[in-house]
């Protein structure tokens, strides 16, 4: 198991309190910590509720013995613990690496606080060195994709190791864009926003509340 992984989420795990409810991430780094979480939440008869963030999520969570719920039967989540594909200074984030960014931008939406748990490759003081992945319609996602082409964004869509384009939880497509050297990220995620057939986008700004980094054990909140 990857150390500085281990270490972030057992940072997250202090942060857990005995009776919550919990919103679980994706990702590798994420899935350390659930594993961790349901060791702990079963050796000290924690009463946790969790609210997953991707079927795969769901599926280990659930067979790790957590009680998992759907985020509709809760009426909020206490915390979530989650990766990052990037951080920058401001706490602000590319997630969706792992194609689950839709999820996670719902779960955390919902959630009292945010707390990422992530190495310090991860941290750059200004964002666009990983892809942003972009979530469309299946339906005229070709429009899109020129779109996004005339501006400059190289856009790609995602694929499976077989070739295929890779479906997400809710069956979209992920088309990845170069964002680098844009300023206005406020401007670009509302630009996205309003492209229809654009369902989501894994800019997540002044979502992160806390910032665990396994490599350094530093914890940084957003001011
Ligand atoms: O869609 C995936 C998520 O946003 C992940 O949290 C992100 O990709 C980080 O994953 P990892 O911890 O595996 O680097």
């Amino acid at each position: 198991m990857n150390n500085d992984k281990v270490r972030a989420a057992q940072m997250a795990l202090e942060r857990i309190p005995e009776k919550a409810i919990v919103g679980l991430g994706s990702g590798s780094t994420a899935t350390v910590f659930i594993e961790l979480l349901a060791k702990k939440a079963k050796e000290e008869h924690m009463e946790l509720t969790c609210v997953p963030t991707s079927r795969q999520t769901e599926e280990l969570a659930a067979s790790l013995g957590l009680r998992v719920v759907d985020i509709d039967l809760v009426d909020h989540i206490d915390v979530t613990v989650d990766g990052a594909d990037e951080v920058d200074d401001a706490l602000n984030g590319i997630k969706g690496g792992g194609a689950a960014l839709l999820f996670e931008k719902i779960v955390a939406a919902h959630s009292h606080k945010n707390i990422w748990v992530v190495d310090s490759s991860k941290k750059h003081h200004q964002l666009g060195h990983f892809k942003l992945p972009v979530e469309v319609i299946k339906f005229g996602s070709r429009h899109i994709y020129k779109y996004l082409d005339r501006h400059g964004l190289k856009p790609e869509y995602r694929l499976l190791s077989d070739g295929h384009r890779l479906s997400t939880d809710s069956d979209n497509y992920i088309i990845d864009i170069d964002i680098q050297g844009i300023e206005d990220l406020d401007g670009l995620a509302n630009q996205l926003k309003h492209l229809t057939g654009v369902v989501e986008h894994g800019l997540f700004m002044e979502i992160c509340d806390e910032l665990l980094v396994g490599s350094t054990g530093e914890a940084f909140e957003r001011k």
